[in-house]
């Protein structure tokens, strides 16, 4: 099947190696020319685990291409929509000028019997709005959402092995005939039965704003907990463990610390927030408004923390902060927890060294006035507190006897409850976390 995808990011790009992956003809068609010729050259413009192989695999097989020509996408079957949906600057709803812009292109192009795909996540009533868009100016043509749940570290595997499709149908036949053509698309993973939803547009975009919503309350209410056990002497790490045992709650996403950020979950449950308001339906999701703010007091009181093992005063203090990008397997650094107390801990006169395995780069693009090295034992040179803020496995992994040599004071804080207590306490090393006891 002759296949478009829109927006060639984090999302776009994966998806579109994937779908030439799954024996489709692809093209990815992007504004952006450097990440085009990057693309197309088999480089990955972005830190993504077995992506630039899937890439250089799938283009060798000369059924994906890149390209910045909105012509390209003639012909194609399915059109996937795969442009970001940033927060508004100021506002907390999301910023839609991306997504019609791509659509109000494609309009150019498309003919009947074809069909748009979102796969981008939005305020619930866009798909109904952009299917009229659609209809309007190329009858015939066609629009179902489909939303996407891949991680960042996992993008390519979450991509070709999905929990569960879900697809936003129109009405009627016109709903008979997207779904046989998403059908065809996702034809491989359908076959071993991976689970589908089939519904209405408003329920699809919903499903996606509604999971990211479930996971982001889940992490603030650990980090919640956390709060408390710093008032009890409790342990939240052993606490996550002991209610995670039980099935229906589970252990995933209660890993406390430094809390949620990236392209995602932040500006998801804050358009979800703006647009229940603009539906008069705000207090349905006032909970969402305490689950953001716990999340952004755990920086504040990572700040905190520091400031008390520097003995009371960060000014002149050397901090070295391990990690950068908002995850560990990612070069992402949209709102990175980490970058954020680097910087918070720069404005009160610290002198921070940040390193990152992968995301340096970006980072020093975004942030240049903070100081950057290569690796941890370069960051942590002479330093008075080691942070550990992205738990990538080259840090949990750490030998603290070694690294205890290169520092000035043993002092670490775990950001993410990741390193191994006894161990660094065994070594000499003073260390705090939020949310469990001093060692
Ligand atoms: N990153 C993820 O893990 C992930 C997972 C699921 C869903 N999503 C959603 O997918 C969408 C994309 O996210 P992302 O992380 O890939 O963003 P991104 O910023 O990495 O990529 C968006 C791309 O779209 C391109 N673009 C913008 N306007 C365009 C236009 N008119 N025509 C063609 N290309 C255009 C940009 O140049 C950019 O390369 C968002 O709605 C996001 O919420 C992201
Ligand atoms: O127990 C946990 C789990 C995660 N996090 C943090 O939460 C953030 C988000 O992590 P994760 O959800 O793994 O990363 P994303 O790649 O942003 O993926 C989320 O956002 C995507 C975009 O919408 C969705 O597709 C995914 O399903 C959803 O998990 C990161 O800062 C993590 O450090 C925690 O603090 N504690």
């Amino acid at each position: 099947m002759k296949i478009s995808v829109i927006g060639c990011g984090y999302l776009g790009a994966v998806h579109a190696a994937s779908m030439a992956e799954l024996g489709h003809e692809v093209v990815g068609i992007d504004v952006d020319a450097a990440k085009v010729a990057s693309l197309a050259d088999a480089q990955a413009p972005f830190y993504e685990p077995g992506f630039e192989e899937l890439l250089e695999r799938t283009l060798a097989t000369g059924r994906l291409r890149f390209t910045t020509d909105f012509a390209e996408a003639a012909g194609s079957s399915v059109h996937f929509v795969c442009v970001g949906t940033p927060q508004k600057r100021g506002e907390y709803a999301a910023d839609m000028r991306y997504v019609q812009g791509a659509v109000e292109s494609l309009l150019g192009v498309l003919a009947p019997g074809e069909l748009v795909v979102g796969k981008s996540t939005v305020p619930v009533g866009t798909a109904a709005a952009l299917a009229d868009l659609v209809a309007g100016k190329v009858p015939g043509a066609l629009l179902a959402w489909n939303p996407e749940f891949l991680r960042e570290g996992f993008a390519v595997q979450d991509t070709l092995h999905p929990d569960r499709l879900v697809y936003g149908l129109p009405a009627g036949a016109d709903g008979a005939t997207a779904r046989a053509l998403l059908d065809e698309v996702y034809a491989t993973i359908v076959d071993r039965g991976t689970p589908k939803v089939e519904s209405d547009y408003a329920t699809a975009e919903m499903v996606k704003t509604a999971a990211n919503s479930f996971l982001a309350t889940k992490i603030s209410f650990i980090n919640a907990m956390a709060e408390l056990c710093e008032a009890t002497g409790a342990d939240v790490k052993l606490l996550a463990d002991a209610i995670g045992y039980d099935d229906r709650i589970g252990r995933k996403f209660l890993n406390a610390g430094l809390g949620f950020g990236g392209g995602c979950l932040p500006k998801d449950i804050r358009a979800f927030m703006a647009r229940a308001g603009e539906l008069g339906a705000d207090q349905a999701l006032t909970f969402l408004r305490e689950v953001d703010n716990i999340n952004m007091r755990r920086r504040i009181r990572m700040v905190e923390l520091a400031r008390e093992v520097c003995d009371g005063s960060l000014l002149g203090k050397r901090v070295a902060v391990l990690g950068a990008a908002f995850k560990p397997d990612s070069d992402d650094i949209r709102d990175s927890p980490a970058l954020n107390v680097a910087a918070q801990l720069q404005l009160q006169g610290a002198v921070v060294r940040v390193t990152d395995p992968a995301a340096v780069e970006n980072s020093r693009r975004q942030w240049p006035q903070l100081d950057y090295a290569e690796t941890a034992e370069e960051a942590a040179q002479g330093a008075d507190a080691v942070l550990v803020l992205t738990e990538w496995k080259q840090y949990r992994e750490l030998d603290p006897v070694e690294f205890g040599k290169v520092v000035k004071q043993k002092r670490v804080l775990d950001g993410r409850n990741a390193l191994d207590l006894d161990a660094w306490t065994a070594a000499g090393w003073s260390y705090r976390a939020l949310g469990r006891r001093a060692g």
